[in-house]
């Protein structure tokens, strides 16, 4: 009993960096390599005038660095008792000049803002550089993305997993609507593999460095539009376009738009939708909470059942038309036998294109 005791408080002295226990519900596994720390940094390119976001600098080990290269730093982090250990440990320091901790929120001139990254305002910043909490990967790549001004880059480390169906590629494993999604918005490269020992306390997964460049201009395309037609596509990745498109449930929806579309168009007395990519699409991104970073195909296998048959529809004379229509555009741009798996970005934008010239929208 005894014994036990002892065990678990040396564990729990293992996770301790300036007398703060780390809490790993707030993703905290500090950078503890110093090596790792500089090649982090030295690839990101950052330069003498750079303003630079860090996102969850913990006890600052990575923030030192960046100060050493940056004009300045702006933080993020969520943790108060960081907040003040950052103080601490930069107090007094040639860099205190540069990082100025302050818990009041309202002075423009803070570079250390405690609070959750996800609920705030992100400041100005050229690059981003940070080693996050993993639990916000996908929502905070999206804020990033939906954030301006644009910025150059962000490197960031993310879980491996995660960070491979960033940069996957059609007909890779790990090809899902993230990867599609990201790449869309960003050019994205693999920089830099992490084994979980570089951290204090290790986490349970290995690690990558990832560069997100965000692509501008953006592709003439509706992000919702766009997004509501990749869910579709890779909801059943492994299925043909064909297939996924005769299902009821999807031929429904896609109905209801195009109706709710056309009923639009009359009352604007004939006016024409033009799908741009604006700041209020990428809007949504921001608000985009919902993590799609781990989605897998819903592996049904019941296709025949779901697929609406001529003599299923009921009253159907217009639904069988508007059945018909869907199946010719996929026929049209030779899509009807592939799958979102193996389908290029370019072939989606493609396929959107079809959908949206015919009258048939997304969302
Ligand atoms: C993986 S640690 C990285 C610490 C430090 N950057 C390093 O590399 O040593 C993640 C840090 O993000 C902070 N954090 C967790 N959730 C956050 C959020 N939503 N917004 C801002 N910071 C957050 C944690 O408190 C922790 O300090």
């Amino acid at each position: 009993m005894a014994g036990g005791k002892i065990r678990k408080a040396r564990h729990q002295q293992q996770h301790l960096q300036g007398g703060i226990p780390f809490e790993k519900f707030k993703g905290q596994h500090i950078l503890k390599n110093p090596m790792l720390v500089d090649t982090i940094v030295q690839k990101a390119g950052i330069k003498p005038t750079d303003i630079v976001l860090e996102i969850g600098p913990g006890t600052g080990n990575l923030t030192k660095k960046l100060l050493e290269v940056a004009k300045s730093v702006v933080a993020i982090e969520l943790d108060p008792r960081m907040v003040l250990e950052l103080n601490r440990r930069f107090q007094g320091t040639p860099y205190s000049n540069r990082l100025k901790i302050s818990l009041d929120l309202a002075l423009l001139l803070l570079q250390v803002i405690q609070g959750d990254v996800l609920k705030s305002d992100l400041p100005y910043f050229d690059i981003c550089v940070a080693n996050i909490p993993y639990q916000i990967s996908s929502p905070l790549t999206f804020k990033l993305l939906s954030n301006s001004p644009v910025f150059r880059c962000a490197v960031i480390m993310f879980q491996r997993e995660f960070a491979m169906r960033l940069v996957a590629n059609p007909g890779d494993n790990l090809y899902c609507r993230l990867s599609v999604n990201t790449q869309l918005l960003a050019r994205i490269s693999h920089l830099l593999k992490v084994g979980r020992n570089n951290f204090k306390p290790p986490p349970k997964v290995d690690s990558s460095v990832v560069r997100i460049e965000p692509r501008r201009p953006l592709p003439p395309v509706s992000f919702k539009e766009w997004d509501g037609l990749i869910r579709l596509c890779f909801n059943r990745k492994n299925k043909t376009l064909g297939s996924i498109f005769r299902q009821k449930s999807v031929l429904a929806l896609l109905e209801k738009n195009y109706k709710t579309m056309q009923a639009l168009k009359q009352a604007q007395n004939g006016e024409t939708e033009e799908d741009k990519a604006s700041s209020d699409d990428l809007g949504v991104l921001a608000n985009a909470t919902e993590d799609m970073s781990m989605e897998v195909d819903s592996g049904r296998d019941d296709d025949d059942e779901m697929e609406m048959e001529e003599d299923d529809v009921a009253g159907g004379s217009e639904k069988a038309a508007f059945k018909e229509k869907v199946i010719g555009i996929l026929h049209q741009g030779d899509f009807a036998e592939k799958r979102a798996s193996k389908l290029t970005q370019v072939d989606f934008l493609y396929l959107l294109s079809l959908f949206n010239k015919a009258g048939i929208h997304f969302c």
